[in-house]
C-alpha cells in the first residue's frame, strides 16, 4: 500500500517512520510519502491561506495549492481523506476497508480547514472521505493522519506479527477487549482471575467474552446496539 501526506508542517509525520510502521516500510509492506504543501504555492511568501469569504475568525487553506498538490500527488482513483471534526466517523470497520486499497492520499488542513471546492474537486479524480476521530477538535489534521494510518497499517498483512492479536482487538467483533492479564499470579495482593491459570480453554473464552461484553456494556453501551447476542450473552450480561 502506498500512503500519501500533504501537510504544511511534514515534521509533525515524523513518527511514520518510527516503530511497527517506520518496519513495515522497511520491509515494503507499505510505502509512505510525506508532502510540504508549500512546495505548491505560487508567491514568494509560499501562502496557504486566506480570510474567510462571510468573515468569521481565523482563516482559510486556498485551494490552488491543494489542487496542484493533489493532481501532482494523487493517483487517479486513489482515495483522498481529509481529516476534519466535521466529518463521518473514522472507525475500525473504516480501517479495515481502507487496507484493501492500493494507496491513500491524507490531506492535512491547518487553520479553520480547506476551501470547500479543493475538497469537492477532488471527488472528480477518486473517492473522497471527510472524517472525524472524535467529537474533539485540534489544531490541525496532522495528529488525526498519525491515528489513521497505524490504525489501517495494522490490517496490512505482515504489518502486525501476530495476525490474531488484530483479530482480538477491542472493536474487532464490535465490543472492548476485556482486561489482559501476566505474571506474577499475585501482585500487591491482586490476584489474577483464577479461571485464567486454569487451562481449561473453553471456560478461558466464555470468561473473556463475558468480561468483553461486561466492559462493553459498562463503557460503550452504544456498540451493543450492532452486536447479535446469544443467549449465553444476554446471561452473562445479566448476571
Ligand atoms: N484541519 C483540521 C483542524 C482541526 C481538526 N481536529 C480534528 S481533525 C482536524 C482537522
Amino acid at each position: 500500500m502506498r500512503i500519501d501526506v500533504l501537510t504544511i508542517f511534514p515534521e509533525y509525520l515524523a513518527p511514520l517512520g518510527q516503530a511497527l510502521l517506520g518496519k513495515a516500510a522497511a520491509k515494503g509492506l507499505v510505502e509512505i510519502g510525506v508532502h510540504d504543501l508549500r512546495r505548491w504555492t505560487d508567491d514568494v511568501h509560499r501562502t496557504v491561506d486566506d480570510s474567510p469569504y462571510g468573515g468569521g475568525p481565523g482563516m482559510v487553506m486556498r485551494p490552488e495549492p491543494w489542487g496542484r498538490a493533489l493532481a501532482e500527488v494523487r493517483r487517479p482513483g486513489t482515495r483522498l481523506v481529509v481529516p476534519t471534526p466535521a466529518g463521518r466517523p473514522f472507525t475500525q470497520a473504516v480501517a479495515a476497508q481502507w487496507a484493501t486499497e492500493p494507496g491513500l492520499v491524507f490531506a492535512c488542513g491547518r487553520y479553520e480547514g480547506i476551501d470547500q471546492r479543493a475538497v469537492d474537486d477532488a471527488a472528480a479524480h477518486g473517492p473522497v472521505s471527510e472524517v472525524s476521530i472524535g467529537d474533539y477538535v485540534l489544531a490541525g489534521g496532522e495528529s488525526a493522519v498519525l491515528v489513521m494510518v497505524e490504525a489501517v497499517s495494522r490490517f496490512i498483512p505482515g504489518v502486525v506479527g501476530n495476525a490474531e492479536s488484530v483479530e482480538l482487538d477491542s472493536h474487532a467483533d464490535g465490543l472492548l477487549e476485556g482486561p489482559s492479564y501476566t505474571r506474577p499470579a499475585v501482585w500487591r495482593g491482586h490476584e489474577v482471575p483464577p479461571v485464567l491459570l486454569s487451562g481449561d480453554h473453553a471456560a478461558i473464552a466464555r470468561w473473556r467474552r463475558a468480561e468483553s461484553l461486561r466492559r462493553t456494556a459498562d463503557r460503550r453501551p452504544d456498540l451493543l446496539a450492532g452486536v447479535e447476542l446469544t443467549a449465553a450473552d444476554r446471561a452473562a450480561l445479566d448476571a
